[in-house]
């Protein structure tokens, strides 16, 4: 017989202490202390809920356009999850770095040249903890890891990256990153460029380069974020799909994030960091 569904481990607190995403918890007792910038947004109000329904860790201010960083401080945030936009969170996160306060941002939009930055404001000793994640959900962190190792066994690999029509940033944070660190592999096996004999094409056809990397948009109601990597060679192709169907899917990275950044100072992209991947 099979078992009955309360024996499945689907309810988190059914797993066992060594699940992967359940990090050692900080000795003290007292709940961590978070606050929430973009609270009121579709992945803050998720967030809110999250680490309200967490029995180690409390939201102690919620911060939205027109209010002051400074609540923050004020109520002794000890983390703050930003989940805002990529016109403010470089301005939210140094107000963190100058205030003690450590960062989990999943807010896209972060470039080499903003990553500098982040580290160099983090120099020579960071006091905390940033960590920077396109995607805090566990298939998708896979899924980048996974491209990474299949990028320099193939000669084609192009991203389609699908989301909701209410995102307002292309590509996303996600698939940017995804190229990246497929550009970064195939450089490091040696791969040549990609076989394309494309000569004429509408403007956006081929989609955006992203490194070495086309990385092709799509803005569909319904769909909340998906994404595939699609590679070939000679006689076979490998696609790598993920789909978020729903924002809760973020959560337990969003709170594994918030357990580790305290053990983790300095600037870390990517959750696979704070992993065992
Ligand atoms: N890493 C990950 O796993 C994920 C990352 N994201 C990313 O998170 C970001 C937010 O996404 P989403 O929640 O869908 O977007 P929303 O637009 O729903 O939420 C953003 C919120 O931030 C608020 N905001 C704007 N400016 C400030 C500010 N200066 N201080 C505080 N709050 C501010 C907005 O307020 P107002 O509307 O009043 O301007 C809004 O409520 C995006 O960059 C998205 O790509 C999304 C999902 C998962
Ligand atoms: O805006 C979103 O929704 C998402 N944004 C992140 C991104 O840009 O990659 C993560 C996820 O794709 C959802």
């Amino acid at each position: 017989m099979s078992n009955p569904p309360s024996e499945l481990p689907l309810d988190p607190a059914s797993r066992s202490s060594d699940f992967p995403l359940d990090p050692p918890r900080r000795s003290s007792s007292d709940p961590i202390r978070v606050g929430v910038l973009g609270a009121r947004g579709r992945m803050g109000a998720e967030v809110v809920r999250a680490v309200e329904a967490a029995d180690d860790a409390e939201v102690v201010a919620t911060v939205d356009a027109g209010d002051l960083l400074a609540g923050l401080a004020d109520a002794g945030a000890e983390v703050v999850v930003d989940f805002t936009s990529p016109d403010v969170v470089m301005d939210n996160l140094r107000f963190c770095v100058d205030n003690g306060i450590h960062a989990v941002v999943g807010t896209s939009g972060f470039d080499a040249r903003r990553l500098s930055t982040v580290a160099e404001w983090l120099e020579p000793e960071p006091e905390v903890g940033v960590l920077i994640a396109p995607n805090f959900a566990i298939g998708a962190v896979l899924s980048m890891r996974f491209a990474e190792l299949a990028a320099r066994y193939y000669d084609s690999a192009e991203v389609i990256e699908l989301h909701h029509p209410r995102k307002v940033d292309a590509p996303s944070g996600t698939a940017a990153h995804t190229a990246r660190l497929i550009t970064q592999a195939r450089e490091a096996a040696g791969v040549g460029p990609m076989p394309d004999a494309t000569t004429q094409e509408a403007p956006g056809a081929r989609g955006a380069l992203v490194g070495d990397v086309r990385v092709h948009s799509l803005r569909i109601a319904g769909m909340i974020a998906h994404q595939e990597v699609v590679f070939g060679t000679e006689g076979e192709t490998l696609t790598l799909r993920h789909d978020s169907l729903d924002r809760t899917s973020f959560m337990p990275g969003v709170l594994l994030a918030v357990r580790s950044v305290f053990t983790h100072p300095g600037l870390s992209v990517g959750l696979d960091k704070y992993m065992d991947l």
